[in-house]
């Protein structure tokens, strides 16, 4: 199993005042499997990545990735494997405006000691900007920089993709294409995926669907047969 969520909860303090965001979230996920997490504005969908991601540590519960816990490990030992085995994909795309296209593709696979540059090439033939790696980002549409984010994200090779409303910046038609890329390219390199997006259509593209309600994980209705 790539990935194990046990029992994840997570509460924020102000003050007093006490938020309960996420209750007792469990879910697993395979090498190589897709997954949406839905649910509505302030259910916890970014807050779960996010612990996932080592951007925020839970109240409570654990996180395995292989096997391994990485709630609790030091930080540099906890950072070391995200790195080497976790890319995210945000809706801004966060590229660097000061490097080329292809800098920017080749910069987290360096940052993780992985870089290739025939895999860096290969990318960029696959996301269709072969011929525009030595632009800046500005001159690319916004499409265009979220195939580059995605390609940076794949070029370090992760076995898992976290995603939080990847296409949320992009219209409907650029925003499918964008989402097939992804999938394909996950697929290429047998990444598993893990999808945050208020969008039931394209959640409907992976192979699993979780519902958040106020940081509870719903059982799904189903659907009675004509
Ligand atoms: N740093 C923080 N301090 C306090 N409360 C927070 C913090 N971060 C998130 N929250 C609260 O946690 C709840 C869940 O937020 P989260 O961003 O995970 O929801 P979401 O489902 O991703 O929403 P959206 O779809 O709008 O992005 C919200 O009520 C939010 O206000």
């Amino acid at each position: 199993m790539l990935l194990q969520i046990r029992h994840l909860s997570k509460d924020y303090l102000s003050g007093a005042a006490r938020t309960e965001v996420l209750r007792d979230v469990s879910f697993d996920l395979d090498a190589g499997e897709t997954l949406a997490l839905e649910g509505e504005s302030g259910s916890g969908k970014s807050t779960v990545l996010h612990l996932i991601a080592g951007l925020d540590s839970p109240t409570s519960g654990s996180i395995l990735l292989k096997g391994r816990e990485i709630n609790g490990l030091p930080d540099q030992a906890a950072a070391g494997m995200r790195r080497s085995d976790v890319g995210v994909i945000f809706q801004q795309f966060n590229l660097i405006p000061s490097l080329t296209v292809g800098a920017n593709i080749a910069f987290q696979a360096r940052l993780a000691g992985k870089e290739d540059t025939a895999f860096v090439k290969e990318l960029a033939e696959r996301i269709g900007l072969a011929d525009q790696t030595e632009k800046y980002p500005e001159a690319l549409s916004g499409g265009q920089q979220q195939r580059v984010a995605i390609a940076r994200t794949l070029a370090a090779r992760p076995a898992l993709i976290l995603a939080d409303e990847p296409t949320g910046n992009l219209d409907e038609s650029t925003a499918d294409a964008v989402l097939d890329l992804m999938l394909e390219s996950a697929a290429g390199v047998g990444a598993a995926v893990l999808m945050v997006t208020h969008s039931a259509r394209q959640a409907a593209r992976m192979s699993r669907r979780i519902l958040l309600r106020h940081g509870v994980v719903q059982p799904r209705l189903q659907v009675p047969s004509p």
